[in-house]
C-alpha cells in the first residue's frame, strides 16, 4: 500500500479554526493540484471528524488527468472514511451518489449504526476493538485492489497514520494566513510524539497561489 497525505495549513500550521469550520486556506491552483493528486490514486481517505466538520463529497477530481495517467477505463477513486463508532450521518455527502464509500470502523461501533450506514450503501470494514486498526483496514482495502491512497485529513487521523508508520509521502500547502488558537486542529494532533519523531526528507518546493507547496518523503 502506498499512502500519500495531503493537507493545507495556515502559516502557523493550523488545518482550520478552533470552530472547526472549513477555511479556504489554499487557492484555485492548489485545489487544481489536489484534483490531479486525487486522479492518481485508488481511494481518498478522511477521518469522521472531517466528515462532521466539512461534509466533503470527495467526488471532484481531474478526470482528464486520470485518463492520461491511468488509462481510459480507470475507475474514479473510491471514498474512504475512518469512523470507529459509525458517527457518519446517513445523509452525509460522502455517501451520496458517485463511487463506492468504504467505512472503516471498529468493534466499538453500535451494530444498528453500522446497519443504517450499510443500508445507505456504505461498504463497512471492521478492524480494531476501540479504534480503527488502520494497518489491518488498509490491508483489507488492498484485497479489493485499492493500492494507492490519498489521505486529506484531519489532524487526528494523520497523527495515527504517522504513529502506525503508514505514511510514505506528505504534501503540505502552507497558506498566507495566521489562524491561531491552542484548540485549532493542526496537521498532526493525537497525543503527539515525545521521542522517535518520524523524519522526513524534502523532495520538492513550489510557490503556488499565495503560498508554498512542500513535498516530503517519509524516511
Ligand atoms: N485544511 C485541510 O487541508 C483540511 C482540514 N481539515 C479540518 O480538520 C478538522 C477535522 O480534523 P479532526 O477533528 O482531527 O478529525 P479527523 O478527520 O482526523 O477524524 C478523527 C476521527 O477519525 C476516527 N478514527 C478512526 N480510527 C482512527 C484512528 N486510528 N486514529 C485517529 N482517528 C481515527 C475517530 O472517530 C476520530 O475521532 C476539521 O476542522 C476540518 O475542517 C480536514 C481535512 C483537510
Ligand atoms: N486542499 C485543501 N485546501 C483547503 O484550503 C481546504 N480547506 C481543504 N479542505 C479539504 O478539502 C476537501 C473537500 O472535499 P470536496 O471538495 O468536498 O470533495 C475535504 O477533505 C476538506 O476537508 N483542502
Amino acid at each position: 500500500m502506498d499512502v500519500l497525505v495531503n493537507a493545507a495549513v495556515s502559516a502557523d500550521g493550523k488545518l482550520s479554526s478552533r470552530r472547526r469550520e472549513q477555511i479556504a486556506i489554499s487557492g484555485e491552483a492548489d485545489f487544481a493540484r489536489v484534483d490531479r493528486l486525487r486522479a492518481e490514486v485508488d481511494g481518498i481517505v478522511v477521518g469522521v471528524g472531517t466528515v462532521l466538520a466539512d461534509d466533503p463529497s470527495l467526488i471532484r477530481h481531474d478526470e482528464a488527468h486520470r485518463r492520461k495517467r491511468r488509462g481510459p477505463n480507470a475507475p474514479p477513486p473510491v471514498r474512504i472514511v475512518a469512523d470507529s463508532r459509525c458517527r457518519t450521518p446517513t445523509g452525509a455527502d460522502v455517501l451520496a451518489g458517485g463511487p463506492t464509500t468504504y467505512l472503516l470502523t471498529s468493534e466499538a461501533a453500535p451494530p444498528e449504526r453500522r446497519e443504517a450506514l450499510r443500508d445507505v450503501g456504505a461498504e463497512t470494514v471492521v478492524a480494531g476493538d476501540e479504534r480503527v486498526d488502520l494497518g489491518e483496514a488498509f490491508g483489507r482495502l488492498e484485497d479489493d485492489g485499492i493500492e494507492r491512497l490519498l489521505v486529506e485529513g484531519g489532524g487526528e487521523l494523520i497523527f495515527s497514520l504517522f504513529e502506525a508508520g503508514l505514511v510514505d509521502e506528505l504534501t503540505v500547502f502552507i497558506g498566507n494566513m495566521i489562524i491561531g488558537g491552542r484548540d485549532a486542529p493542526t496537521l498532526a494532533d493525537g497525543e503527539g510524539f515525545v521521542s522517535a519523531f518520524p523524519e522526513l526528507e524534502l523532495a520538492g518546493v513550489e510557490q503556488l497561489d499565495s503560498g508554498v507547496v512542500l513535498e516530503w518523503t517519509v524516511r
